[in-house]
């Protein structure tokens, strides 16, 4: 795992960017999104780079993380629409080929089957991105998912409903279950790329990183996949008992070598 400290949200927006393009410049590209605050900088980088750089995602294909269950999806806090409105109706993907769990399905565990199925048949994520949960989740993996879980329905935690409540008009309608693609869904894809700004995520991060791996804190699987990259700004750094070593790292990084 490289854990990359960053001295502002937008440097980390670049770096991100930096390695959703070098994907997408390569033969069909499947992208894997996410949805929350974190992404958003890197996601408008990418939309700045359509725009001015000619990137093009014509070829590509994504999957998004997860969805609430009972949320049409017209809804405008359902994931389908805000990753619409947050990036992909502004470049050039195929908006037929932008997948995410469907949270109105009839027959929940069936959806969640077939989505598993669309991604090994898209030939698996090349990159994956993720936010961090306060209390450690990745997707809407929350403590004590199994670290091979697949996709699946999750009950969310009081924490989560009450973090993601700023989207809604009250905790009360933050719907009470998921669909999540799994920790071994997540640890599917070549490169898992994690973003997390503020003091808010400093102890996640530092339970994620230098933790013990363990299902009390989902994102810790990142300390099992041969390609992780965890990009923070200093705040998020602030409890990580190595940050001079992360640093020195970067410092001394080679040329050659990319995230
Ligand atoms: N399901 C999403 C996660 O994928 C995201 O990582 C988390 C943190 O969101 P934010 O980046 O807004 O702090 O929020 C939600 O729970």
């Amino acid at each position: 795992m490289e854990v990359v400290i960053c001295g502002s949200g937008e440097e980390i927006g670049r770096h991100v960017a930096d390695v959703y393009e070098a994907v997408l410049r390569g033969p069909a590209p499947v992208i894997g999104l996410a949805t929350g605050s974190s992404p958003l900088v890197a996601y408008q980088e990418l939309i700045r780079r359509h725009r001015e750089d000619g990137l093009s995602f014509a070829g590509a294909t994504a999957f998004l993380l997860d969805e609430y269950v009972g949320l049409p999806l017209s809804h405008p806090e359902s994931y389908a629409a805000v990753i619409r409105r947050e990036l992909t109706d502004h470049v050039d993907i195929d908006p037929a080929r932008v997948f995410s769990p469907d949270g109105t399905a009839a027959d929940l565990a069936a959806e969640c089957a077939r989505y598993d199925a669309a991604i090994a048949a898209a030939g698996g994520v090349h990159v994956q991105l993720l936010g961090i949960g306060t209390d450690g989740h990745v997707g809407f993996n929350e403590p004590m998912s199994s670290l091979t879980s697949r996709t699946r329905p999750k009950t969310l935690t009081r924490q989560t409903r009450e973090d993601n409540a700023r989207f809604f008009d009250s905790v009360d309608e933050v719907p009470t279950h998921v669909l999540t693609q799994g920790l071994g869904t997540i640890s599917s894809a070549r490169h898992l790329v994690l973003v997390a700004t503020g003091s808010a995520k400093a102890e996640a991060i530092a339970a994620a990183v230098e933790g013990p791996l363990s299902a009390r804190c989902p994102a810790s699987i990142l300390q099992w996949h041969r390609h992780a990259t965890v990009f923070v700004d200093e705040a998020a750094a602030s409890r990580l008992e190595f940050a001079d070593y992360y640093r020195h790292t970067l410092a001394h990084k080679p040329d050659w070598q990319g995230f």
